[in-house]
This record gives C-alpha cells, sequence and structure tokens, in this order.
C-alpha cells in the first residue's frame, strides 16, 4: 500500500450526493427502517454489499467506466455527477499508469508499460469500477436503539483487480491486516490515518498473481466511525475479462543461469472473466486466491 500526494487537478472534483442520499441520511444520523439494497451490480445500494449475504453500515455508488469514462448504460443520477465522475477517473487512470509503470520498473520488467497497458492500454476494453461510499456515523448509545447499526462499515476484502486508489474525507476508518495469512479473524488490524491530501494505492489479488506473490494483494476493512460521516472514492483497475492472469514471464526466467530451473508460477491460470465471476459468487471476506493456488511440487524423500 503507497500513499500518494493530491495532484492539482482534482482539488475541484467533490462528491455530489443524490437527493435520496440525503433524504435518508441527511441529518447525518442513521435512519432505522431503511431497506437494505444492493447494487445490481451498478447504481445506488444501501448496507447490501455484493449478492451474497453480506452487509455493512454505508450506502454507495457503483458506477462502471468503459475505456476511459461512465459507461452509457450506468445509472448516473445527473450529468453534474458524471461530468465530475468522469473528470475524476481520467486523473485515476493517469495515477494507476504511473503506479504501475513504477511496480513494472522496480521489477525489472520490460515493456513498463506491460502492466499498466493491460488496464488502461489505449483502447484497451479494461474492466474499470468508480465507487462512492458514504457511511454514516454510529454512536455506540444509539447502537442499542438502532439493531441495524453495525460497527461494520465495509467488512474486510481483498480487492480482486490489479489496482485500487482510494481517496477519502478526514475521517478515520479504514483498516488493513498486517499478516496476510493469518487465519480468518485472526488478523492484526491497523488503522490508516485518513488524509483528504492523499491517495492510497491498494494492491489487488490480479496484481498478486502477475507478479508471482512478490507484491500482496491487501486485506482492509472499514469500522463505521462513532462521530463522524466518512466518504472515500475508489477506483478499481481491472484488465479486458479475456487477459490470462498469470505471471508475467520475464519474472519467472530473471536470473535463471544456465541448467537452473525457472521459477515455478504459484497460481493456476485464469483470465480476468474467469476470476471475476467466481469473485462475485463469493462471500466479501473470502481468500478468493486460495482455490487458484498450486500446490507445491513434493518434496522428495531422501530415504527413499
Ligand atoms: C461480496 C462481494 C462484493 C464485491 C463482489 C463480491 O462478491 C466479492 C468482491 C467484492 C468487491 C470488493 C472490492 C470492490 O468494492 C468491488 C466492487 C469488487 O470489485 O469486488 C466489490 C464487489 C461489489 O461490491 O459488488
Ligand atoms: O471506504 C473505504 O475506505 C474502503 C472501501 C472498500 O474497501 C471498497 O469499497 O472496496
Amino acid at each position: 500500500m503507497v500513499v500518494l500526494a493530491k495532484p492539482a487537478a482534482l482539488e475541484q472534483i467533490s462528491l455530489v450526493r443524490s437527493p435520496s442520499v440525503e433524504d435518508n441520511f441527511g441529518a447525518g444520523l442513521p435512519v432505522v427502517d431503511l431497506a437494505a439494497d444492493g447494487a445490481s451490480p451498478f447504481g445506488y445500494g444501501s448496507k447490501r454489499i455484493g449478492r451474497n449475504g453480506d452487509m455493512g453500515w454505508l450506502e454507495y455508488l457503483l458506477l462502471a467506466i468503459d475505456g476511459a469514462s461512465l459507461s452509457r448504460s450506468s445509472p448516473a443520477p445527473s450529468s453534474s455527477l458524471r461530468d465530475a465522475a468522469n473528470e475524476y477517473v481520467g486523473a485515476m487512470r493517469g495515477m494507476a499508469r504511473t503506479v504501475l509503470e513504477m511496480v513494472a520498473e522496480g521489477l525489472g520488467v520490460a515493456p513498463r508499460g506491460a502492466l499498466a497497458d493491460m488496464v488502461v492500454g489505449d483502447g484497451a476494453a479494461s474492466d474499470q469500477i468508480l465507487r462512492l461510499n458514504h457511511y454514516p456515523p454510529c454512536p455506540p448509545l444509539l447502537q442499542n436503539l438502532m439493531p441495524n447499526c453495525s460497527p461494520t462499515g465495509f467488512g474486510e476484502h481483498t480487492d480482486p483487480q490489479l489496482i485500487s486508489i482510494l481517496h477519502s474525507n478526514s475521517t478515520s476508518g479504514l483498516q488493513v491486516a498486517l499478516h496476510h495469512d493469518a487465519d480468518a479473524g485472526d488478523h492484526q488490524w491497523v488503522t490508516v490515518p485518513p488524509d483528504p491530501a492523499s491517495f492510497l494505492v491498494i494492491v489487488g489479488d490480479s496484481l498478486q498473481v502477475m507478479t508471482n506473490g512478490r507484491m500482496r494483494s491487501v486485506r482492509h476493512r472499514v469500522v463505521a466511525n462513532k462521530l463522524k460521516s466518512r466518504v472515500s472514492m475508489i477506483y478499481f483497475g481491472g484488465p479486458p475479462l479475456e487477459q490470462r492472469i498469470a505471471p508475467l514471464r520475464q519474472l519467472l526466467v530473471a536470473g535463471v543461469g544456465d541448467g537452473e530451473e525457472e521459477e515455478q508460477s504459484r497460481y493456476e491460470e485464469f483470465t480476468w472473466g474467469e476470476y471475476k465471476k467466481a469473485a462475485y459468487l463469493s462471500r466479501l471476506g473470502d481468500n478468493r486466491l486460495a482455490p487458484f493456488h498450486r500446490q507445491p511440487p513434493p518434496v522428495a524423500n531422501p530415504l527413499a
């Protein structure tokens, strides 16, 4: 996870709230009888996350991005939101390119656009999402009165894509797990200090596979703040559906001398379309990469 400074171009972008958002949470106080609704898969959602029973103390907008701008079929509620979102997406795509190029360069992969082109390449039918989350405050006193007021804003999970770029207001709530491999429920959580002047880059499952585990996807969650609303915007950068998700060849052969075996892939091969399909059938907290982990080759028994 990397924190980047805020570029000047984004300073004028603000989150536009739809009337329904105002109606539901306008006073900053949670509404008890607000029905849970999931975005299906895009649009407005409240409390329900995904389709498999996950719930959180939030409302959100999920917007599909076709190429460099919002999908025409996206039910963006107003043109001012669409314009702001498109401008924001343009800036996020630029940042994703910069970061992914730096990753390739750092790993010694050429060309440096090898990863970036999958997500933001010209003409690539990549699979990107813009998500706007609003977590109303959940004061402890009200928690007893309102059974729906859960302190879990967004349950723990890793992001399936290559890269996510997160921007939030100054309300805390985001936490990351220190040891990814710990058993579920056994994580040590660290709060990410909120900073509206920064962007947080989150490594997704697909980048973990493409780097053969050199970069690790980050398990994270949001705990609802007791006093203040948290607002976050996340750009998720995924590749085209047919993109093969496998370790970059150069990483497997790097430094391999004559007669030496090249590094083995730690993962079964899959396409982004296959992974995405499996991801959307999973629960939020599932380890989605687990079914794709290759068994390590059996260790030879010297006594046999
Ligand atoms: C429970 C789910 C919500 C999610 C799809 C999934 O079945 C598992 C992955 C979830 C996630 C996490 C990161 C992003 O917020 C998201 C949009 C994504 O691509 O994968 C969400 C999905 C969602 O909210 O629909
Ligand atoms: O709101 C946040 O800070 C994080 C949200 C998140 O992890 C997500 O939308 O996938």
